[in-house]
């Protein structure tokens, strides 16, 4: 059985903030998620966890509707967001995007400077009324992606002159800058060193007191450290879905099992 690192954060009931049932989502002919019914809890981490290709991203990018800007893609059944259906003709997908912030695998801040990459959107959204209050936003913004004392004396500066943790720490400061309600993060520690993951895995933990967050991860030590609920995918099933303790400690599916035992993978 794996060796999962002991977890003391257990999962405490929550709301339920995004609520899937009867997933399919299609490329072409390829039927990539299958089924897919799910209940993600609010100020929790949620962790996908799965062999490669099993579907993680493509479920991931649906709950913001990403795969909408992928043209062969087709997404059928229901997903909500405190109750609304999130693929219902009157959301527009780019306020839906504002609520549902996304962090990618390569940390990708615009060519801009430091403060501009925060600014971007709370401007699309009109969320300012003023120089004074862009700056709070943009102060606030930095804090909670955990790199303020890092930058602030230099927002002038290009954000792609920062290391590669301090760039993902942006992009996750600038996903937050917007309020979102929920934050996806598809493999976010990928790119970064052991001492950045660190840091990335600390912000995380610190994000769920506001948000529901859902990670995508290829390490079963990451899930363990930072998710307090895990979902295995298999072959664009969800195979098992519970406390991140009970799936690396007990799974109930031989499938899951093989997987944290590294026989599949
Ligand atoms: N943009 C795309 N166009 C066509 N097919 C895609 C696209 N993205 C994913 N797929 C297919 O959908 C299936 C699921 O892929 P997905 O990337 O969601 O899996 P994953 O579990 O996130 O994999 P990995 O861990 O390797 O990132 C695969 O068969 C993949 O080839």
């Amino acid at each position: 059985m794996y060796d999962a690192p002991s977890t003391t954060k257990e999962a405490v009931v929550t709301d339920v903030k995004i609520q899937a049932n009867d997933v399919q989502v299609y490329y072409a002919d390829n039927h990539a998620i299958k089924d897919v019914s799910v209940a993600i809890q609010d100020k929790t981490v949620t962790a996908f966890i799965g062999p490669s290709g099993c579907g993680k991203s493509t479920f991931l990018r649906c709950l913001n509707r990403m795969n909408d800007t992928i043209d062969i893609c087709r997404v059928h059944g229901k997903i909500e967001i405190d109750g609304e259906d999130i693929y219902d003709k009157r959301v527009d997908p780019v306020q839906l995007r504002a609520k549902v912030g996304m962090v990618f695998q390569k940390p990708n801040p615009f060519p801009k400077s430091i403060y501009d990459n925060i600014a971007y959107g709370p401007r699309i959204h009109g969320m300012a009324r003023n120089k004074a209050e862009l700056d709070e936003i943009v102060e606030r913004a930095l804090r909670r992606g955990a790199i303020w004392d890092e930058v602030k004396d230099r927002l002038n500066a290009p954000g792609t002159g920062l290391s590669g943790g301090q760039q993902q720490r942006l992009c996750i400061a600038r996903a937050v800058a917007t309020e979102p309600e929920v934050l996806l993060m598809d493999e976010p520690c990928s790119a970064l060193d052991p001492i950045a993951t660190a840091q990335v895995e600390e912000l995380i933990d610190e994000l769920r007191q506001n948000y529901a967050v859902v990670i995508v991860t290829h390490s079963m030590q990451q899930a363990a450290r930072v998710s307090q609920r895990t979902a295995f995918f298999h072959l664009g099933h969800l195979v098992e879905y519970d406390d991140t303790s009970k799936i690396f400690t007990n799974p109930e599916d031989s499938r899951t099992e093989s997987y944290i035992t590294g026989r599949i993978g």
